[in-house]
């Protein structure tokens, strides 16, 4: 498989170098040059099969010419070796229309350790046996960067240096973090941040020719082509389970940088039959108002008890605009640069219309979000935590008759404990797996939010490429 920049002009890569090198030099994402496809037949032989197995299916395509089946299974047993559930990503029914598929069963409980945990080990094994220092910078609201660090902490040949927004992540994300104290991780906390300008900080340093020619920089976040294969496993998984191919399933998502959803488009364009895609944000609606009305104008970031979907810039939007806009790096690369000018951006017909087709979108508020936990909780005993009630909440008014629509449940309720009491009067324990996370010592730098106090910290500690 080849991979291509959605701006046109970065090298093609294989997947190995794809998984290597986050942000496309000429500033765009990666994504494959052509959707694999399965027929119906080869979904209905995904009946039974483990996550595992369904993940080797599912991937395969994507890493040929870089990883045999064999190898790829062997990295998925380790992977997802780690869930404490057996089905690694559960669904679980609310009633006769609605289900929740668990995606937090992984060490850091929510649905990033499903990619990274795979992601961790996609680093080690390409840079096994060279002398190769990469250095990974990511921006996180909370989850990715827990998820990053549990995956990469102590792995030889990679250091990680972790943006988050200072006093925006929960306490519980925040300690996942900070209270990893392996040498290679570097946790900061930017002051008066908003997980979009840590986001916006991450792509300046790729976008540097100084700062990325000195060091071989990578990215866990998904803008990584590799953090999206591996999030595509689930909604066939979920699917198949609920009668896919002869059943058409809905998907509602949470929605923030819009990888997870784009994961699920990926797998409609691969053949699963995906009656809907609903984009569910909080009030931070920037994806609402890009797919109802073409609107993608970025407001400021409002902060929500859904922390983890306070964006406004959301990055994996250009690779849809790209999909649906005929695939011309050229008109997309002239129409992203408009947006960085001017922090507003018009959709094209075509890329309305094309969405329109398989993606609706909600936007759900503070009560919205605190009526969807509490029937969560009383109406199916189900304990959810914000994000997953945005999904939620939208799902339960999409007015789609006569198909199963599966909530994607992104983290575990504990999480963000403090905001599930205020909704549903229930405090939600902390799984034993994550052990005394309130117990262990912290350590984060706090620096101000500018380019030249971050590369400047970064570089006194990462290592140049030769
Ligand atoms: C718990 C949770 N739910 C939903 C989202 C939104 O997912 P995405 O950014 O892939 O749209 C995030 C952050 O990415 C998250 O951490
Ligand atoms: N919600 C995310 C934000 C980053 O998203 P990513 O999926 O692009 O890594 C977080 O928790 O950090």
């Amino acid at each position: 498989m080849r991979y291509i920049s959605t701006r046109g002009t970065a090298p093609v890569l294989d997947f190995r170098q794809v998984t290597l090198a986050g942000l496309a030099s000429d500033g765009g994402l990666y994504l494959p040059e052509t959707w694999p496809t399965f027929s119906p037949e080869q979904i209905a032989a995904m009946r039974g099969l483990s996550y595992v197995d369904t993940a080797v299916e599912v991937m395969a395509p994507f890493v040929e010419g870089t990883l045999g089946r064999d190898d790829l299974k062997a990295l998925c047993e380790q992977a997802y070796g780690r869930f404490s559930h057996a089905a690694v990503t559960p669904l679980v029914q609310l009633d006769g229309q609605h289900w929740l598929l668990e995606l937090f069963h992984g060490p850091t409980l929510a649905f990033k350790d499903v990619a990274l945990q795979l992601l961790g080990l996609l680093f080690e094994r390409f840079l096994s046996g060279s002398d190769k220092q990469v250095t990974v910078v990511g921006a996180t609201s909370g989850d990715t960067g827990s998820a990053a660090i549990d995956a990469l902490a102590g792995r030889a040949g990679v250091d990680v240096f972790m943006l988050h927004p200072k006093g925006r992540v929960s306490d519980v994300q925040r300690r996942q973090m900070t209270t990893v104290l392996a040498p290679n991780i570097h946790n900061i906390a930017l002051e008066g941040a908003s997980f979009d300008d840590c986001q916006a900080l991450v792509k300046a340093m790729f976008n540097s020719p100084e700062f990325s020619g000195t060091f071989a920089l990578s990215a866990v976040n998904s803008i990584n082509w590799a953090r999206l294969m591996a999030q595509i496993v689930y909604y066939f998984y979920a699917a198949v389970r609920l009668g896919a191919p002869e059943r058409p399933v809905a998907f509602s998502v949470p929605t923030g940088n819009f990888g997870d959803v784009f994961a699920g488009y990926v797998a409609a364009k691969m053949g699963l039959p995906v009656a809907k895609l609903i984009v569910a944000t909080n009030v931070n609606d920037i994806l609402h108002r890009a797919l109802s009305q073409g609107d993608y104008s970025q407001g400021s970031v409002v902060p929500t008890p859904s922390p983890s979907m306070d964006i406004q810039v959301s990055s994996n939007f250009e690779r849809l605009l790209f999909d649906l806009g005929g695939r011309d790096g050229a008109a997309l690369a002239a129409q992203m640069q408009g947006f960085e000018a001017s922090k507003a951006m018009r959709l094209t017909n075509a890329q309305q219309s094309g969405a329109a087709g398989l993606l609706r979108s909600d936007r759900i508020d503070l009560d919205d979000m605190a009526m969807a936990m509490r029937w969560a909780c009383e109406g199916a005993g189900q304990v959810i935590d914000p994000h997953t009630a945005i999904g939620l909440a939208a799902a339960r008014r999409a007015d789609l008759k006569d198909v199963p629509i599966v909530t994607l449940a992104t983290a575990h309720p504990a999480k963000f404990d403090d905001a599930v009491e205020r909704a549903t009067g229930m405090r939600p324990a902390l799984p034993a797996r994550v052990g005394d996370l309130f117990d262990r010592e912290e350590r984060y730098a706090s620096l101000p939010g500018t380019f030249a106090a971050v590369t400047a910290y970064i570089a006194e500690r990462a290592v140049p490429s030769a």
